[in-house]
């Protein structure tokens, strides 16, 4: 499917707001071009002796009057493509956000949030500056430039005068084609040396802390400085080349000049023409500097902001890795069994598979266990359920249906999936818990917290449930973190609830309370638990063991134990560690 990029449905939107616009610069265009024909009218009077009282009172009211209209026509007609630029920006940025929304952990794995700030920030704006300020210029330019000429042509000044005096700007257009290649290629690199410093400060103020820990500050401001010396480096090439391109323009706006006064000047000695067409040619050709000036920003302008929506015209025509099929339907976890049958996964890219040949059936209701070495691939089995990743045709049913045929959004919302590292979001704790379930009341967020363990911590702080968490929930311990995320989990009282190691932070006794819970509050729905302290797994209907993504053991706690494999080796060690601990 083609996207329509970002302008096609902001100009069929705002479309009439531009024609109104321009309509508005035409008409302040028109008025303003009458201003060098009443000073050379004014002249010619003066020169003749004609001038009485009265004709200077009714000059300077036409001057007035043609002030007051191109300050008011114009100035509407500016604010009102202002106005509309500030529309794009902000639905430009919906869009983005949505768009963003829908794509997929892979996208995410393969590129940094800085460059999505940046698309947001910068990109935005760049463009924006062309459609709003740039077209208005343009407009006004434009306008002003083809009144002056036609106001010119239709005075008394002869046409071979009026040739001569205009010709060197027709080396404008030359010098666009020759420059303006140059600076979008230049403004490229600025964004992206801009987007690399946004990428880079993004890591690095994500990862403050073990900067700290590890005092290597001063490499990190080095590194940074790096990135920040390449953006002046481009900046400044940029810089030299807009103004060089800048200075030109007007510059050829003197040189019309100069041959209007000189060739205009002698004409009017040889009495070829009155004082006054020569007072009017010299005012016209110095109304028109300032629309080429002006042209010359805008071209600029425009040069720049391509680059940016080239880029988010290849952003917003990314499509989603994971999409729902035409004839996707919702799915009923709490009553299908999930069937896994040879499931093979490699990740995008990867030269491994990271599962291999698993075949699993979780039946509604069930305590399943996962154990396994770090890296085994047991996340990536618990994220194929939520089509984080979508696993091969046929390879995971829910009853009947393959999971690549049921809608994302049944899916997603009958899974309470708690990872290890839970996010927290920069608002009140009540609200965390509450993220996926918005409508729970006070009673419902304070009954999970209590299942999560987390209920008296969170009763200490001053303010409770309203207490506010930083950026990460930095006022939290790990072990307080991962008790509201797990909180957040048991509020959706979902048919599947996924903890993938999601309780590593908390102390054995909170361990086992929690696990407690977990077998009484979710008797008759499904729960997986994926955890690395064998205790936590003991009373699952079923545990299996991965190692290099295959499923090596399975079985109840009590049968594993008694078979020699990884599962006895690894309760024996943790026995011997707590054994250890005790005698200490
Ligand atoms: N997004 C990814 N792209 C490519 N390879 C990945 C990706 N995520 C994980 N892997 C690889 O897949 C394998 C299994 O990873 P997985 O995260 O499932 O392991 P795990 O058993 O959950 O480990 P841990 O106990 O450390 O969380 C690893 O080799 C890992 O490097």
């Amino acid at each position: 499917m083609k996207s329509e990029g970002v302008l096609k449905p902001y100009f069929r939107q705002t479309w009439h707001i531009y024609l109104g616009s321009f309509t508005l610069h035409a008409a302040a265009s028109i008025v303003f071009a009458y201003f060098p024909k009443v000073l050379g009218d004014f002249t010619d009077k003066l020169k003749g002796g004609e001038l009485g009282s009265q004709d200077v009172a009714h000059f300077s009211l036409m001057l007035v009057l043609i002030g007051a209209g191109y300050a008011l026509l114009g100035g509407y007609g500016q604010y009102l493509v202002m106005y509309v630029g500030r529309l794009f920006e902000y639905m430009t940025r919906r869009r983005l956000f949505t768009h963003f929304s829908g794509l997929s952990e892979h996208y995410y794995s393969k590129n940094g949030v800085g460059k999505m700030l940046n698309y947001f920030m910068n990109d935005v704006t760049g463009v924006r500056e062309s459609i709003s300020m740039g077209i208005n210029q343009t407009a006004m330019a434009s306008m002003l430039l083809v009144s002056c000429v036609g106001a010119m042509i239709l005075s008394d000044i002869p046409l071979y005068l009026i040739a001569a005096s205009v010709g060197p700007l027709i080396f404008i257009p030359w010098i666009v084609i020759k420059i303006g290649p140059v600076i979008r290629q230049r403004s490229r690199k600025v964004q992206e040396a801009l987007g690399t410093m946004t990428e880079s400060a993004e890591e690095q103020f994500g990862g403050i802390r073990v900067t700290k820990k590890f005092a290597v500050e001063p490499i990190m401001i080095e590194r940074f400085g790096a990135k920040v010396d390449q953006i002046k480096t481009n900046q400044l090439s940029l810089v030299r080349i807009s103004s060089l391109f800048q200075a030109t323009v007007p510059f050829l706006g003197n040189l019309s000049l100069i041959v209007s006064l000189a060739y205009g000047g002698y004409l009017t000695i040889q009495g070829d023409i009155s004082l006054g067409n020569f007072v009017a040619l010299t005012l016209y050709v110095r109304m028109l500097m300032n629309p080429l000036q002006q042209i010359g920003n805008v071209i600029n302008t425009v040069q720049r902001s391509r680059a940016s929506l080239q880029r988010l015209n290849e952003l917003i025509a990314v499509q989603p890795d994971i999409v729902e099929t035409d004839h996707a339907a919702a799915v009923n976890l709490s009553a299908s069994p999930i069937r896994m049958k040879d499931l093979t996964f490699t990740y995008p890219g990867a030269s491994q598979p990271s599962l291999q040949h698993i075949d699993l059936v979780i039946q509604p209701g069930m305590m399943l266990g996962i154990v396994g070495r770090t890296g085994s691939g047991k996340t990536t089995l618990v994220k194929q359920l939520l089509r984080v990743y979508d696993p091969p045709a046929g390879a995971i049913h829910v009853g009947s249906q393959d999971i690549r045929e049921v809608t994302l959004e049944s899916l997603r919302t009958q899974i309470a999936y708690v990872p290890q590292d839970g996010f927290l979001f920069s608002t009140t704790i009540g609200e965390n818990i509450a993220f996926a379930r918005r409508q729970a009341g006070q009673g419902e967020i304070h009954a999970a917290a209590k299942q999560a363990c987390i209920y008296d911590n969170i009763a200490e702080f001053p303010e409770g449930f309203e207490t506010k968490l930083g950026e990460r929930g930095v006022t939290l311990s790990g072990g307080q973190r991962q008790r509201t995320s797990l909180a957040r989990g048991f509020i959706m009282q979902a048919p599947l609830m996924i903890l993938d190691d999601s309780v590593s932070a908390v102390d054995a006794v909170t361990e086992s309370e929690i696990v407690h819970t977990i077998q009484k509050e979710r008797q008759g729905k499904t729960t997986i638990i994926i955890a690395h302290r064998l205790s936590a797994l003991k009373h699952a209907d079923l545990i299996i063991v991965l190692d290099e993504g295959k499923i090596v053991q399975r079985g109840k706690h009590e049968k594993l134990l008694a078979e020699p494999g990884p599962y006895a080796e690894l309760h024996a060690i943790q026995e011997e560690g707590s054994h250890y601990a005790d005698s200490r």
